[in-house]
């Protein structure tokens, strides 16, 4: 996001402050890596009519912009939620596009005080559009100044210390607040009421990630058969960054080894050197699998003995590997720890024991968040 913004040199930028962008070495990591700044900016949409997949969001988000243009006012704030490397980014620069006002970016981290949201809103010209990214990790003194700025376009200047301080009103200019998030549950219940439209993005199916590859491939000026495209969407984990990301290491390999054509045999041959298998496992992915299965009889087993297991630290296994295990059915969490599920022992070629924990474990109530357990219709 910000490096995006940089180039295109927006009034006021904030680069997030926490690291959470950082390089990562996992090819299949749904953040964006230093590598993904520089080339995501050239394979962003720009307009809504561009967009491939998530229909039902783009249809709604069509009809509150248009309805504000007509209007000739600015639209309702607009809060957008799910997973990373989905499109929220992209989306809200696309509101501002089709509004054809500038856009502001900034990101709950680097807001910590009120006084970092009030410099930011005071310069807003009217209409524009600010992009709050990572909304639900905002200071709560600047998610109260922000209520009253999305409701009242107005925010109360603290002037002073102590007993003798003052608030002083200042108006603000109507304008479009975008939140991002990716922990929708996180947010306060009077910051979720302050946007009138509140739209969760999905992960995307296949079909939809041949389109992205296909636009993407064009974009690069990278060759690309239908085959080797369908392939690299199959093994994408639904998200798009992903995919773009696999096209990319395809392409080197076909650089390298061939003519530069992506074809199945290149995405099949290339993604095996990445280590990503024919359903976007990765080796982290595949480990935990395998000890689970091969090792602890499909569990249930605790998640600090399965990290040991794996040569991993505990966190890394929860955060990295299990979300997408269990948005998709390999792993289960249960009271009593992770347990293989039918899919896990099908996907190792493994016949499951008799003894084996299958229907018998529910999973634990209140796990969920935006990045876990979900649908992808691959
Ligand atoms: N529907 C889509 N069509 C084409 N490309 C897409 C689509 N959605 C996302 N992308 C591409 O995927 C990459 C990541 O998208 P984006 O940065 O908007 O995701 P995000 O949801 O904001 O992620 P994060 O939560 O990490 O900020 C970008 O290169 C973007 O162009």
């Amino acid at each position: 996001m910000s490096g995006g913004a940089r180039e295109r040199g927006f009034a006021s930028e904030v680069v997030e402050a926490d690291g959470s962008y950082e390089a990562t070495a996992r090819v299949v990591d749904p953040g964006r890596s230093e590598d993904d700044r520089v080339v995501e900016a050239a394979l962003r949409p720009r307009r809504l009519a561009e967009f491939p997949g998530q229909p039902r969001v783009r249809d709604q988000l069509g009809l509150v912009l248009e309805a504000a243009r007509r209007r000739g006012r600015p639209p309702d704030h607009v809060l957008l939620s799910g997973p990373p490397g989905l499109g929220k980014t992209t989306l809200a620069m696309i509101v501002a596009a089709e509004l054809e006002k500038p856009l502001r970016l900034t990101s709950g981290p680097a807001i910590q005080h009120a006084g970092d949201l009030a410099a930011v809103l005071s310069s807003l010209d009217e209409g524009e559009v600010l992009f709050l990214d990572e909304i639900h990790r905002m200071s709560r003194s600047a998610e109260e100044m922000l209520y009253l700025a999305m409701e009242d376009f107005r925010v109360d200047v603290i002037v002073g210390k102590g007993p003798g301080a003052t608030a002083i009103p200042l108006e603000l200019p109507p304008f479009t607040v975008v939140g991002a998030t990716t922990r929708s549950g996180l947010l306060p219940a009077p910051l979720r009421d302050r946007f009138g439209f509140t739209a969760h993005l999905d992960y995307y199916d296949v079909a939809d990630l041949v389109q992205i590859l296909h636009r993407s491939a064009g974009l690069l000026g990278v060759e690309a058969d239908e085959d080797g495209i369908r392939e690299i969407a199959g093994r994408s984990r639904g998200t798009p960054r992903i995919a773009n990301r696999l096209l990319r290491r395809v392409r080197d390999w076909a650089q390298v080894h061939g003519e530069g054509h992506v074809d199945l045999a290149a995405a099949q041959v290339a993604l095996a050197l990445f280590d990503v298998d024919a359903v976007g496992l990765d080796r982290l992915d595949r480990a935990v699998l395998e000890a689970l299965c091969r090792r602890f009889g499909g569990g249930p087993v605790g998640l600090s003995t399965l990290a040991v297991a794996v040569g991993e630290e505990a966190d890394t296994v929860e955060t990295v590997a299990e979300p997408y295990l269990v948005r998709e059915g390999y792993i289960v969490r249960t009271p009593r720890g992770r347990a293989a599920s039918p899919r896990a022992w099908t996907h190792l070629g493994i016949t499951a024991p008799r003894s084996a924990p299958l229907q018998d474990l529910l999973p634990v109530d209140g796990d969920s968040d935006d990045t876990a357990p979900g649908r992808f219709g691959g």
